[in-house]
């Protein structure tokens, strides 16, 4: 009987306080996302396989929850929202050539491996600013990321930005195969140093390309870093993406958020749909990024739409795990009042209870039962944070108990 109140390993309940909190922090956000523009957008839990396809580059096939519908189509439950966002935007505005802005609030699912712990669905705030190849999207979409951190509470955070353009150029200046890059890639994610190192030392590849892949895992920090990998380089693809991580700072300096940003050149993604600039934001608390995105400019044009775009994603579980390792409140203004009443003034506690609703004020309403005492409603109400009990138990007057001094005042019910 017990295991029928388990779930499965990586999804998990979310209840009381925290589940208010995490609401509260969603509106809070999302007011932010607003007052940059961007517009509500909703798309289906579940798609097509064929939206999240290795074409795509979005999770591996592997890791995503897949099932079959009635009529034989696989279907997988989304395990990123922008491919979703790219399908959409494609299909209802298609004609549209001056950019649009979307933000969503929505679970994604991905189906990790269980070594790693992590949770395998996970609630995604996201904004995507579609239709705009300039690198003043690319700072804005950046400064609103730094902006909703800021919002939720954080102080103490850094986003690291990089940029797909660098590794790419010298890859394919390489010439290397798939395999190869992809265990390039991990290894120098990880900072493994010496894996780099053996793995270069394998291959074929020009001193100056070598020397550049083996530096990668160090080129993090200020900008002084661009100047020294601009100097190992006469790659034209790999000096654009430098360029562009350049003016990008520049620009986030103009928002006043330049103490937010570190450089990391060596920060690579698995998604392949990035194609410039890509970051994550990390804070204490949580090993994994609070926030990711970067640039995608051919996603949406595998929907039929030619659309450069660019956006991120906040990870609310992830924040919300960051900001209370950190004892950080997140405010969700519930003041909570009990109506407590004795069947006979049923009327009379509905009566007040609606008058309180009518001035925006949370009500439960409860029957006493006669085992109970005024006792145990007291520690209910501490139990679940209700500042008030409002006791009928006649016409006239009622009591008023503050649940957090114990003190008692009667009323007349006819304040109400
Ligand atoms: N969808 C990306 C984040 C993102 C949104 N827009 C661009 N990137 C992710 O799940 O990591």
């Amino acid at each position: 009987m017990d295991s029928l109140l388990h779930t499965p390993e990586g999804v998990r309940d979310i209840y009381n306080e925290e589940c208010s909190k995490k609401n509260a922090l969603s509106a809070k956000l999302d007011r932010i996302l607003k007052l940059y523009g961007y517009k509500d957008i909703q798309t289906p839990t579940f798609e097509f396989f064929d939206i999240f396809n290795r074409e795509r580059g979005s999770v591996p096939s592997r890791n995503m929850y897949k099932f079959i519908d009635r009529d034989g189509s696989t279907l997988v439950l989304r395990p990123d929202i922008t491919p979703s966002i790219a399908r959409a935007v494609a299909k209802y505005f298609k004609e549209e050539t001056i950019p649009l802005r979307f933000s969503y609030c929505g679970n994604t699912f991905i189906n990790n491996s269980s070594l790693q712990g992590k949770m395998k669905e996970t609630t995604q705030l996201g904004a995507e600013l579609i239709g705009d190849r300039d690198i003043e999207g690319d700072a804005e979409v950046v400064a609103l990321a730094i902006h909703l951190l800021l919002e939720s509470g954080l102080t103490d955070f850094q986003l690291d930005i990089g940029h797909v353009g660098l590794f790419k150029a010298l890859v394919a200046e390489a010439g290397m195969d798939e395999e190869t890059v992809s265990q390039l890639r991990v290894l120098i994610e990880s900072k493994n140093y010496f894996g780099v190192e053996a793995l270069v030392e394998k291959l074929t590849l020009s001193d100056e390309t070598a020397k550049l892949l083996l530096k990668l895992p160090e080129l993090f920090g200020s900008g002084d870093i661009i100047a020294e990998a601009r100097s190992m380089t006469c790659n034209a693809e790999a000096l654009k993406a430098l360029d562009e991580i350049e003016k990008l700072c520049q620009l986030i300096a103009e928002y006043g958020f330049e103490k937010y940003i570190t450089i990391d050149l060596g920060m690579l993604t698995e998604y392949d749909y990035y194609t410039g600039m890509i970051f994550r934001g990390y804070t204490y608390g949580t090993g994994d990024a609070v926030v990711k995105g970067g640039r995608y400019d051919h996603l949406i044009g595998q929907f039929g739409k030619d659309a450069a775009s660019v956006g991120f994603a906040v990870v609310l579980d992830e924040l919300m795990l960051a900001l209370s390792r950190q004892k950080i409140d997140i405010p969700t203004n519930e003041e909570a009042t009990m109506v407590l009443y004795e069947p006979e003034y049923r009327s009379t506690a509905i009566r007040i209870a609606n008058a309180l609703r009518n001035i925006n004020q949370a009500v439960s309403m409860m029957k006493k039962e006669t085992d109970r005492s005024l006792n145990d409603y007291k520690a209910y109400s501490r139990r679940y944070h209700i500042a008030h009990i409002l006791y009928v138990d006649q016409d006239k007057e009622l009591t008023k108990i503050d649940i957090s001094d114990d003190s008692v005042r009667k009323m007349p019910v006819s304040e109400f």
